[in-house]
């Protein structure tokens, strides 16, 4: 088992794109790491400058304690997997199976158990003596992946193996991948934009836009404690609402969320309440997804917003409700987004590349800053660096509701928050309050 460590890594092409853009990510040994993200954000590029077929343009790759940067890629003992794992056609399933064991001088017989065995794992083993045309397109792709694993690999890389197979077959490789990846115990990196295979098959996703890191953690992490609104954007369905509001200190330091012409409390013993309470008139971006709301009969709950019922949508095991709430929505995708994607400069951090995570504090102080701005007093130059601004709109709260909720549309609803599954950002869509993973 071998650990995988990105050091600032970057990849350029033509001298000033950034297709990776200062990636920094520790791998541990034996881990799933799953790259999720919208198709150009970068996830190709890094998992193939893992597997030395692109080089490192600044940064450094290390396995292990090996320094793994400009290693040529025969020696990094690392199996890779695409979309399409092409096989040998003249060759049977078993034989393709073999060959990088014959390739390598392993004895014959040692090398058809071998494949023997992984066939098993893998559910191939009735097709072994069949050539690749009369396999179906999940059954070629089980042979790829036991043809690339059978070396054991120091590292398996997998770029969107299922992407080419239809529903059915892609939920049941998908749980043999897993369950592969659980015994033989082998680091693997896996490329996808499917949220559902990242959910069910990683160890730890990282979520990634724009040649950059958003957000790095388990599953659980990244849907239910998201570091920024564009990760909170890319996972889950229906999307969280993100929803702009401004921050309002009222009496007794208690914080209120204002949607316009309605608004929501946090209690005092809320972190996020101290936070944010010294920061009376900044923006934000609340995130919401419906397990933040429950439909509530008229008035009964403190903190709720209220909206009309405009659609329902039946979507077989759930019903999708869109609320009229007349609060100005954010699209996840356009939240902080970066202007330009450029490669980073020599010795400093790119001015235009998004914010991290420590930089929450400065982006705090820009919201202080802008807070005073409407108070009339002025702001320093450098707390207002150029945020992309995110296209505000008026739009429906998009919440999913039991099929029970005996709701009829044209009527108006009361929706009761729940204030602690609330996520709330900046308005560069980092978590105003620190994540600790
Ligand atoms: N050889 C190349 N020359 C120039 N630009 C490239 C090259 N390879 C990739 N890119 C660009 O780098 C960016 C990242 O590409 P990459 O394939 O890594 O994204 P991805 O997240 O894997 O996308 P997808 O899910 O569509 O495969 C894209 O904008 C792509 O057009």
């Amino acid at each position: 088992m071998t650990a995988i460590r990105l050091d600032a890594v970057s990849k350029t092409y033509d001298g000033h794109y950034a297709a990776v853009n200062e990636v920094s990510l520790d791998v541990a040994a034996g881990e799933f790491m799953v790259l999720l993200g919208p198709s150009g954000c970068g996830k190709t590029t890094l998992l193939r400058m893992i597997a030395g077929l692109e080089d490192v343009s600044a940064g450094e790759l290390w396995f292990g304690r090996t320094k793994a940067t400009d290693l040529p890629p025969k020696e990094r003992g690392v199996a890779l997997v695409f979309q399409n794992g092409a096989l040998y056609p003249n060759r049977t399933a078993r034989q393709n199976i073999m060959f990088p064991l014959l390739m390598a001088g392993e004895d014959a017989a040692e090398a058809s158990a071998k494949a023997g065995g992984l066939a098993k794992v893998l559910r191939i083993d009735a097709a072994l003596d069949r050539l690749p045309r009369t396999l179906s397109g999940g059954q070629r792709q089980r042979v790829a992946i036991g043809r690339a694993i059978v070396r054991r690999p120091r590292i398996f890389l997998m770029d969107e193996p299922l992407s080419n197979l239809d529903a059915t077959m892609r939920t049941e490789l998908r749980q043999e991948i897993g369950a592969m990846a659980r015994d033989l115990n082998v680091t693997t990196v896996y490329v996808t934009h499917d949220q559902i295979e990242a959910l069910t098959l990683a160890d730890r996703i990282t979520v990634m836009r724009d040649g950059r890191i958003e957000d790095v953690g388990t599953p659980d992490q990244v849907f239910n404690d998201p570091a920024t609104a564009f990760s909170a954007g890319f996972l889950g369905s229906p999307r969280i609402n993100l929803m702009s509001a401004s921050v309002r200190v009222t009496a007794h330091h208690r914080v209120s969320l204002d949607f316009g012409s309605q608004s929501i409390s946090l209690p005092p013993i809320d972190r996020r309440s101290m936070i944010l309470s010294n920061h009376d008139g900044g923006r934000v971006i609340v995130g919401a997804r419906s397990d933040a709301f429950t439909v509530a009969a008229d008035g009964d709950a403190s903190e709720h917003l209220s909206g009309r019922l405009r659609a329902l949508e039946f979507h077989g095991h759930q019903w999708i409700a869109f609320v009229e709430c007349g609060v100005d929505m954010l699209n996840p995708d356009f939240v902080g987004v970066v202007p330009t994607r450029r490669a980073p400069t020599l010795g400093g951090r790119n001015r235009h590349a998004a914010p991290h995570v420590p930089m929450i504090k400065k982006r705090m102080s820009a919201l202080g800053a802008k807070a005073k701005t409407a108070l009339g007093r002025s702001s320093t130059p450098d707390a207002l660096e150029p945020l992309a601004t995110p296209t505000h709109r008026r739009a429906d709260l998009i919440l999913e509701i039991d099929a029970d909720a005996g709701l009829e549309t044209g009527t108006k609803v009361h929706l009761a928050v729940d204030t602690s599954r609330l996520h709330i950002f900046d308005e560069s869509g980092r978590r105003i309050d620190r994540i600790t993973r």
